[in-house]
């Protein structure tokens, strides 16, 4: 079995029958769901609540039951995964530009586990570029905004295009190479009009699912 998966269903052992589930975006979640799945056929009551569109396809094509958003207030499990993490369970979020409904669905959540496999590990966070979802009007405005806070700055493209949010949204990618203060970039970052949410994760996660160096899983409280 692969890290990746090792952890999400590591992470999906939480899960108890008649829960509401956040189902994350990603390779890493794409277990934690395949599981998920397996435990639906199996008669278990679970209904999920996907972080993007990608997510709900993979969870419809397994069948497992979804609730509306609009619907609920709380969500009782989330499980979702990161592009890196610290010790104190800071995240960054956002490579697969799923970070605003991620966000949104996190903080609705009672219990919230990321899962990241060993290779996310870092003592800093920064060397991966923090996603940043825009507004498309004037997103020039914005990057240049954000270029004030330190870091270099890249508009997502995807088919030398914009990249496209599930918001209809562009996603900046800023290299901060350390930030050493995520709360207080995440006030400076909030405070930029043309920023519609950031993927700095901190003080989120109720607990993190990872491998140690010896090749087993530890969970982060
Ligand atoms: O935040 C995310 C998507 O917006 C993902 O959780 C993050 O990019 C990690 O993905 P993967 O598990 O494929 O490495």
């Amino acid at each position: 079995m692969n890290e990746k998966q090792l952890i999400a269903e590591k992470a999906v052992d939480f899960i108890k029958d008649g829960m509401i589930v956040g189902l994350g975006t990603g390779s890493t979640a794409y277990w934690a769901i395949t599981k998920i799945g397996e435990l639906v056929r199996n008669g278990m009551n679970i209904k999920g609540v996907p972080t993007s569109i990608n997510t709900e396809k993979l969870a419809q094509n397994l069948n497992i039951p979804l609730v509306n958003i609009s619907e609920i207030k709380k969500i009782d499990i989330t499980i979702d995964g990161a592009d890196e993490f610290d010790e104190n369970k800071n995240v960054i979020k956002g490579g697969g530009g799923a970070l605003l409904r991620e966000k949104i669905i996190a903080s609705i959540t009672n219990y919230y586990i990321i899962i990241a496999d060993s290779s996310k590990k870092v003592e800093v966070l920064g060397n991966f570029p923090l996603p940043i979802e825009v507004t498309p009007f004037a997103h020039e405005i914005t990057i240049y905004q954000l270029k004030q806070l330190g870091c270099s700055t890249n508009l997502r493209l995807e088919n030398d295009k914009p990249f496209i949010t599930d918001n209809k949204n562009f996603i900046v990618d800023c290299k901060f190479n350390r930030i050493n203060k995520p709360e207080e970039l995440a006030n400076k970052l909030n405070s930029i009009p043309g920023v519609v949410e950031h993927g700095l994760f901190s003080n989120m996660a109720d607990i993190l699912v990872t491998v140690n160096n010896c090749g087993e899983i530890s969970i982060i409280e």
